[in-house]
């Protein structure tokens, strides 16, 4: 499919599933190497990254690794709130772990920020952020992001999870919106 109408705006192919794959291979295998002789607790960021952490952590290959999921929201529409609302929380025992979140985008970083406050209150032995995709050019805050899948320009994208009002989650690839109105 090289072209998708979601609500009122086109979107076309951007980040095809054999790109996505390979990046999953890669950093999944990177993690089976940084985290060997560790117990480390992987935590998704519902809803946009469950086909990311799903992918990533069937790869990984260490029997003692766990996961676990917050619900977290910031975005509407095309555009982020500025705030992030907790829609399920974090109930874990972190104190003493290996935390490696697995979010799909950093956009803002508005999000990813939160977490790792949030994380950090429940006294981790260690945190370590993986996103799928990162826009460098969409930064608000500074954070240190130890996985980036690739980096993207600024444009509205969906597919592989990440939606547009509820829709597009299900798409394989990935869709940027189209200049057009
Ligand atoms: O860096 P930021 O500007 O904070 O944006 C990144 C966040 O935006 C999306 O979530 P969203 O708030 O749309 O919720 P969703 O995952 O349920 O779609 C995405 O899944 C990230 O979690
Ligand atoms: N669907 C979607 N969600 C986002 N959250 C932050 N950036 C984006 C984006 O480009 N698309």
């Amino acid at each position: 499919m090289k072209n998708v109408k979601i609500h009122d705006k086109e979107f076309e192919l951007f980040i095809t599933y054999e790109k996505i794959r390979s990046i999953v291979e890669e950093m999944s295998e990177k993690m089976n190497n940084d985290f060997k002789d560790k117990n480390p607790l992987f935590l998704c960021i519902l809803n946009g990254s469950f086909m990311f952490a799903a992918e990533i952590f069937k790869r990984i290959s260490l029997l003692d690794a766990e996961i676990s999921f917050i619900k977290l929201a910031s975005y509407s529409g095309t555009h982020t709130t500025g705030s992030v609302k907790q829609l399920i929380g974090l109930n874990e025992d972190l104190t003493g772990r290996t935390v490696i979140v697995l979010e799909d985008i950093v956009d803002s970083g508005i999000t990813i920020v939160n977490t790792i406050e949030q994380i950090k209150a429940k006294n981790p032995a260690d945190i370590k952020i993986a996103t799928l995709l990162l826009k460098p050019d969409a930064l608000q805050v500074k954070v240190q992001l130890d996985y980036i899948g690739l980096e993207i320009p600024n444009d509205f994208i969906v597919g592989y999870g990440l939606d547009y009002d509820g829709r597009g989650r299900n798409l394989i690839d990935i869709y940027k919106v189209t200049e057009k109105k």
